[in-house]
């Protein structure tokens, strides 16, 4: 049995080989001629999953290591008999640990307290949810904005993106890409939402380019009114533009969700899924395949601000060790893709022990993910 792989999932030549033969591929754009013999396929965000890739090829099997599948013709799949999973909530913690970073570095820039400001969160699947639990941890507001969810009677106290836009002092966005029907989100934000969207407000967009109508952010943070924006994702990628990258405050390459944690969650999900598609069930312990981290404990004293959580949080992750490389490349060919491809080492907080001598600190650091105990 063939089994493809894209070249940037870690651990996959190593977990797939145990059920058949492994090729390791780039994913964009994929090679047409090693589909050829593929009797699976295991891919990332970057491959465009469909009748026009597949169809005539004996491919049995599809895997995507990622949250989102607007990449991916489930329908057609299912048409062509061929079996499917994605690897739901993978990388929700570390989209959660850059957004974290990414308002802790704004408020210290701008002079504010995160505590006394309102996070807007549309979409509360995997991400949003966590994201919520841990501003909660930390005292913050939050105004949760998920139709689906209100819609299904979900617990929970859920608000029109109107209340939100109105409300809110920061609109983060964790909605998958809905091209149409009545949850739809492709320019979710348009030139209509800014304007209509109060002064000197924060909008994060770590979810798809698409759902935000970038010509018409552009044009907003060309104008008088006092914005912020951080953008992990761009409408298009790789060839976003460099006008925007201008503008936000933070800019990265579609790495949000890139904790080596979440990539191995990634593809042990897909690696399980596809041992159970063909009887040979597995499960993968994901401590059996992550290293040390490089920083495995430290010891904090007394209470907790935020400038210290600020400086905790970055010995883990600093949003902008990936802000800086992009300003420098965007715009040269192939660079968007090389900056993911040969991404640095990132863990998630939980690789941190953090010992406390204050029992409240160790508590809210637990609720944040941290692996904290009181000394
Ligand atoms: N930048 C990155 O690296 C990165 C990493 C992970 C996920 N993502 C993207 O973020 C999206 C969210 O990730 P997730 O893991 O939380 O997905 P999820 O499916 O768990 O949650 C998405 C939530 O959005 C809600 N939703 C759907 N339509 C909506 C609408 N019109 N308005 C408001 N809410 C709506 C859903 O009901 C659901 O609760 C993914 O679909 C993916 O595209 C990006
Ligand atoms: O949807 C997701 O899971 C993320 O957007 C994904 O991880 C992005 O990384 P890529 O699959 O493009 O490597």
């Amino acid at each position: 049995m063939k089994i493809l792989v894209d070249e940037n999932m870690p651990y996959a030549v190593e977990l797939f080989s145990r059920l058949g033969n492994v090729q390791a591929v780039p994913g964009r754009p994929i090679p047409q001629d090693a589909l050829n013999d593929a009797d699976a396929l295991m891919v990332r965000s970057v491959t465009k999953v469909n009748e026009s890739l597949l169809a005539g090829k004996p491919v049995k099997f599809v895997g995507t290591a990622t949250a989102g599948t607007d990449h991916v013709d489930d329908a057609w799949l299912a048409s062509a008999g061929i079996g499917f999973s994605a690897a739901p909530g993978c990388n929700a913690i570390a989209v959660v640990e850059y957004v974290f970073s990414s308002l802790l570095i704004l408020a210290q820039r701008d002079g504010f307290q995160l505590r006394d400001k309102t996070v807007g969160i549309i979409g509360v699947g995997n991400v949003g949810s966590r994201l919520n639990a841990r501003l909660e941890a930390l005292g913050v507001r939050t105004l949760l904005c998920d139709p689906p969810r209100a819609d299904r009677g979900d617990a929970g106290e859920f608000w029109p993106l109107d209340k939100l836009v109105a409300e809110a002092d920061i609109l983060t966005f964790h909605t998958p890409l809905n091209m149409s029907g009545p949850y739809a989100t492709h320019h979710l934000v348009d030139a209509d939402l800014l304007a209509r969207l109060p002064a000197d407000r924060i909008l994060i967009n770590a979810c798809r380019g698409e759902v935000v109508d970038n010509a018409a952010l552009l044009d907003a943070l060309s104008g008088n009114k006092k914005l912020t924006a951080v953008l992990d994702v761009w409408e298009p990628e790789p060839d976003l533009s460099l006008a925007l990258l201008e503008k936000v405050a933070i800019g990265t390459a579609h790495i949000a969700g890139y904790s080596l944690e979440g990539k191995a969650r990634g593809t042990t999900q897909v690696f399980e899924a596809f041992s159970q598609f063909i009887g040979q069930p597995q499960t993968v312990p994901l401590d059996s395949l992550l290293p040390a981290p490089e920083f495995a404990e430290v010891t904090l004293s007394g209470a907790l601000s935020e400038a210290k959580l600020l400086r905790l949080i970055h010995l883990v992750y600093d949003v902008r060790r990936d802000d800086r490389p992009l300003r420098r490349v965007a715009g040269k060919p192939g660079e968007f893709d090389k900056l993911r491809k040969f991404y640095e080492e990132r863990r998630e907080w939980s690789s941190l022990r953090v010992i406390c001598d204050d029992a409240t600190t160790a508590d809210v650091l637990k609720k944040l993910g941290f692996n904290s105990q009181l000394k």
